[in-house]
């Protein structure tokens, strides 16, 4: 399998405090690979770090090949490494469509004066990104609710908009956060389902989550942070079984590995 991203190296430092440190370890190609750790252990630090939202103190994150630290993250984005977009982030008083619509934006060739000044490339590209967005919201069963307003739509929902808006920009990489967090077991095992779904249509997944079930379901390859540092890194089964990481998470008083 290629590796399609390298994290090499990488520190954060925030002042005295080291938020992610030394860590070091690729991502191959179409495969769901989740960061866990107890709370604090840096993963949302990783994961701005890897989609250019942070500098690395030290360290560098390569994408086939070429470094993207210290790009601007829309460039990062651009050349597909995408972090899904947090529900602020959602234009909640537009509809689920138009959402997913203007999301395409990011690819397109078309400047956006372009579209205000109607040229071909604009028009073409609008035909295609209607008709994509219109795929992409079956995709993830989102059919019904495709001429709501964002705003009016419950918690799960929400998370699968924000699914949406992520593919929609076209990604190799999708960089999932939480995306399990606040769901009951039943929208679980569905959202579970539909992050299968995007990685059949070739997309590489990485995931933070604290859902443990879920990560030990959906998880080709888990990596562990405690304290900034990788503990482990390996199959959910070596993960399940490796002393360090249970004894961190024994350490941590509010979560359990739960498994
Ligand atoms: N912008 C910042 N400035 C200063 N400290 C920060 C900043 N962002 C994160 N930290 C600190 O870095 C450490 C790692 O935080 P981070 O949010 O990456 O952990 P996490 O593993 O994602 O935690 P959680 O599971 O609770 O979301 C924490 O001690 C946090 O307080």
């Amino acid at each position: 399998m290629t590796e399609l991203l390298q994290i090499k190296a990488v520190t954060k430092r925030f002042g005295g405090l080291v938020a992610v440190n030394n860590v070091s370890f690729a991502v191959r190609e179409r495969e769901i690979l989740s960061v866990i750790g107890p709370n604090g252990a840096g993963k949302s630090t990783l994961f701005k770090l890897i989609s250019s939202f942070l500098n690395p103190t030290s360290g560098e994150v390569l994408f086939r090949g070429e470094r993207i630290s210290g790009l601007a993250p829309h460039i990062v984005a651009r050349k597909g490494v995408v972090r899904t977009f947090q529900e602020t982030t959602i234009f909640k008083g537009m509809t689920v469509r138009d959402n997913v619509i203007i999301a395409h934006h990011l690819r397109s060739n078309a400047s956006l004066a372009g579209f205000y000044l109607g040229t071909n490339t604009a028009r073409r590209d609008e035909d295609e990104f209607g008709r994509s967005a219109d795929e992409i919201i079956d995709f993830l069963d989102l059919g019904a609710q495709r001429h709501e307003v964002a705003s009016t739509l419950p918690h799960g929902h929400l998370r699968a908009l924000g699914i949406a808006i992520g593919l929609a920009t076209n990604p190799t990489v999708l960089l999932l956060d939480e995306p399990f967090a606040g769901m009951n077991h039943d929208e679980t095992v569905r959202a579970v389902e539909m992050v299968r779904g995007v990685r059949k249509r070739g997309v590489t997944v990485l995931l933070v989550e604290h859902d443990m079930p879920a990560v030990m379901n959906i998880s080709d390859r888990i990596v562990v942070l405690n304290f900034g540092v990788k503990i482990a890194e390996g199959t959910p089964k070596e993960i399940q079984e490796n002393e360090k990481v249970i004894e961190a998470y024994l350490g941590a008083e509010d979560e359990t590995i739960g498994f």
